[in-house]
């Protein structure tokens, strides 16, 4: 992970003059999207990049200590040895970029890594994920658990309350406790944008959280109605351009839920190098959340080296 952002001091006056231009970046987004991504020749190695960038993640109430395994498995071998050794890339090391769980499952999934000799770090979803309605304080403790268990990045959800009430201060105040209880975890804030309103809300709402000191602004839970979109993507990067542009300081974005496809993860790269540049295409500040995404850039990988696609039954389960 990158260097922590420190935030700032809430700037009240920032926050009250913005308003987003809604058509217009609906527009841009759509160009976005029909315009062809990366050419073809080089689409394998920006798949294999977008697997490094993967926070692989279960979210499930019938998660298990034994699926954790499985996913565990997955996250330390992505892509198949005989994939990567034709295209010369077996002895890199290709991991995803973390796994993501709930609390009550770090413990398994440091168990599972460290069983792999792996040491990519563990997220955990945390302060009353996915809707953020529960105390304060059970929120905190959340937080401290699965940071006592292991965990190095703790993915918290915004509540959405503060913003649709328009209590920026409140907001910060939270993300700041928030950001103390992580310690030296890394904080990924969940703005939950498909129920925030307007796309003015998210702007505000991904500069309060970086004031406050988040690593990482993420879309989504992946439980909303409406999950990572290109408009509120767009709205978000920019707000992360503003900041760095104000502050010095690089946060990192995480668009998340209903990722599905190899396509998808490309599209969001592109967004990010158009956005913000090749500095940001890293796992240390870029990552897609995604619990469905592996198979599909897989599949492509296959189909890119060989000229056919594969079954899912023939390629290892994602
Ligand atoms: O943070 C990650 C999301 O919960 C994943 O959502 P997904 O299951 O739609 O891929």
């Amino acid at each position: 992970m990158s260097a922590r952002n420190p935030g700032m001091e809430l700037d009240l006056g920032w926050i009250s003059k913005v308003q987003v231009n809604q058509p217009a970046v609906i527009r841009h987004a759509e160009q976005i999207q029909t315009r062809r991504t990366v050419k073809k020749d080089w689409q394998a190695a920006w798949l294999l990049r977008a697997v490094t960038c993967i926070d692989l993640t279960t979210l499930s109430g019938d998660d298990t200590p034994s699926n954790i395994h499985r996913l565990c498995y997955k996250a330390t071998h992505p892509i198949s040895e005989d994939l990567l050794r034709v295209m010369d890339m077996h002895d890199k090391g290709i991991t995803t970029a973390a796994v993501c769980v709930y609390p009550a499952r770090v413990a398994d999934s440091i168990k599972a890594l460290k069983a792999a000799g792996c040491n990519i770090p563990v997220a955990s979803v945390a302060t009353g994920f996915p809707a953020g309605q529960t105390p304060l304080q059970t929120k905190l403790d959340e937080i401290r658990i699965a940071v006592e268990d292991g965990a190095r990045e703790i993915d918290i959800v915004i509540s959405r309350t503060l913003v649709l009430t328009g209590q920026w201060e409140g907001l910060y105040e939270e993300i700041r406790q928030f950001r103390q209880a992580c310690g030296d975890a890394h904080m990924k804030t969940i703005l939950g944008t498909g129920e925030l309103g307007s796309l003015t809300n998210v702007y505000k709402a991904s500069m309060v959280a970086m004031m406050a000191g988040s690593d990482f602004i993420k879309t989504s839970t992946g439980k909303e109605a409406v999950n990572a979109t290109l408009p509120v993507g767009l709205v978000m990067l920019r707000a992360i351009r503003d900041f760095y542009w104000k502050t010095g300081n690089k946060v990192g974005f995480k668009p998340a839920g209903g990722i599905r496809t190899a396509k998808d993860a490309l599209t969001w790269l592109m967004l990010m190098k158009e956005e913000l540049g090749d500095e940001w295409l890293k796992p240390e500040l870029f990552r897609l959340g995604a619990s469905s995404l592996l198979a599909d850039i897989e599949r492509q990988i296959y189909h890119h080296v060989t000229g056919r696609y594969a079954a899912y039954h023939n390629l290892a389960m994602a």
